[in-house]
């Protein structure tokens, strides 16, 4: 009674049909949601995908409403979920009360303390990027998204575990394959799995459930090798990476909380892994495409790069103000080719009311920030690459409160300050020593993305042609 409007439920399966040919017709989930949204009429659309009660929300207020209100602070707790944690329900990104609140004030804290936002970051951050312009040195033709995420990750690796992943152990792993195809795999309302938990049992390979216990097992495996040799290693002083800390507080805690334990430690390194890599490497290989389809915004970003740092110089994160025009061409990738339309679903704990509708209990609530970062209302010409939209007529950055691809709220992202980090220095350090050319310029790449939980581009290969 008074639930949002949306499409009629069918039996068993709700209106699970219609959203799965929507998303055929318009090639993802968010454009689906977003067609339906319109159809309706409605900036909260409602759904039941099989026994779940589901609502997608859209639009400034309601997106903010749902981000910053405590009532919907919580993650669904479908087999999807389940799957994703082990089993445990643990870690931050997924797990929720007073749990959750502990572990997230506890990594933010000590994200800073073990350098993040700081120098030691655009330490590594520059080792990482030097290791990568050598890789591309030896290539004719670069796949830049064959490069990016094992810097990425090693990058967050060496501050997480002090540890570099070598190539050879990365390849073996097969994790970067893995955690591609997952994330292609399920859709963010939880795919079929959460609606029909079942379907596991006869079509293992289908409904992704083979694919995820596949890639539950190696992550495991990886990351309690790396937790083992860290307890081996520990003493009391080392408190050099975040999974020493951990272990540190552990031991100080003794037993006491339920909260610091090693399985608790296993969901946190699992949640960083599954959400700060793929996330930022998809941003910046979106990032190196339009700057080799918009030759001329590429030249404008080299040129204030030289006259605002000599050449030996090194750039670090906090010279991201010295460059705005910069900035802003990051900004607008990310509003242009956003690659997490969806914010991660969330859960209300009772029964709620929004835009005037009955949220019953236990919702899964959706956010669809796509239809923001496209609106003709917001940005006049959406579907231009136009950095210039974020700069003001100082050359200041603009903000706008309807761009928040970090999210709002008590759950916005907790790696936004890594994920900046690398966004600035990797695009600053690449275009300073390098033009990006396309391979073949009467026949250049299209921006459209590959679906799936993250949006990726398809993959294309560029010429860097070295610039000194
Ligand atoms: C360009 C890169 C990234 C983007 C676009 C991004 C985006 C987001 C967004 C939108 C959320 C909010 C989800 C919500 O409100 O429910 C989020 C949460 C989160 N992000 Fe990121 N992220 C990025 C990089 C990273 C990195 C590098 C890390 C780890 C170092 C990370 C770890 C997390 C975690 C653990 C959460 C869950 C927070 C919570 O539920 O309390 N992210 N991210």
């Amino acid at each position: 009674k008074n639930y949002p409007p949306g499409p009629s439920w069918k039996p068993f399966l709700g209106s699970l049909q219609i959203l799965k040919d929507y998303s055929k017709k318009y090639g993802s989930q968010h454009l689906a949601l977003h067609e339906l949204s319109k159809k309706w009429n409605s900036e909260i659309l409602g759904l039941k995908l099989g026994h779940e009660y589901v609502i997608c929300v859209e639009g400034r207020d309601y997106i903010k409403e749902v981000l910053t209100s405590e009532l919907y602070d919580q993650r669904p707790t479908n087999f999807f979920v389940k799957l994703r944690t082990l089993g445990t329900f643990k870690g931050i990104t997924c797990s929720e009360g007073p749990l959750w609140v502990e572990q997230r004030s506890f990594a933010v804290r000590h994200l800073r303390n073990i350098g993040v936002g700081k120098s030691l970051m655009d330490l590594k951050i520059h080792e990482e990027v030097e290791n990568m312009l050598r890789a591309i040195e030896t290539q004719k033709e670069v796949q830049i998204s064959k490069l990016l995420p094992f810097a990425i990750i090693n990058i967050l690796w060496s501050l997480l575990a002090s540890n570099r992943i070598e190539s050879d152990q990365f390849e073996q792993n097969q994790l970067l394959n893995i955690i591609g195809k997952r994330s292609k795999a399920f859709d963010t309302s939880g795919g079929i799995l959460s609606h029909f938990p079942w379907i596991r049992h006869i079509l293992p390979e289908k409904s992704g459930y083979a694919l995820i216990k596949n890639l539950n097992k190696e992550l495991k495996e990886f990351l309690l090798e790396m937790i083992n040799n860290h307890h081996s290693n520990w003493t009391k002083d080392k408190n050099d990476d975040f999974v020493y800390t951990f272990i540190t507080e552990m031991k100080k805690q003794n037993g006491k909380t339920t909260s610091f334990t090693d399985e608790q430690l296993l969901l946190v390194c699992l949640d960083f892994f599954i959400g700060g890599f793929t996330t930022t490497s998809n941003t910046l290989d979106y990032f190196f495409l339009l700057m080799m389809l918009h030759q001329d915004i590429q030249k404008k970003v080299q040129e204030n790069l030289d006259a605002s740092f000599s050449r030996g110089q090194r750039i670090e994160y906090q010279d991201r103000h010295k460059v705005p025009y910069i900035e802003a061409v990051i900004k607008e990738s990310q509003r242009f080719r956003n690659i997490s339309p969806m914010i991660g679903p969330r859960r209300n704990t009772r029964e709620t009311k929004i835009g005037g509708y009955t949220i019953p209990k236990d919702t899964t609530i959706l956010i669809n920030l796509h239809p923001s970062f496209t609106s003709t209302e917001i940005w006049g010409d959406p579907e231009t690459f136009r950095p210039e939209r974020f700069l003001d007529s100082n050359g200041e950055l603009i903000f706008y409160p309807d761009f928040i691809p970090f999210g709002l709220g008590k759950r916005k992202c907790l790696g936004d300050t890594f994920a900046r980090g690398c966004l600035f220095i990797f695009a600053t350090e690449v275009l300073r020593n390098y033009t990006i050319l396309p391979v073949d310029k009467d026949n250049l790449p299209s921006t459209e993305p590959v679906p799936g939980l993250l949006l990726s581009p398809r993959p294309y290969y560029t010429k860097f042609v070295k610039r000194f």
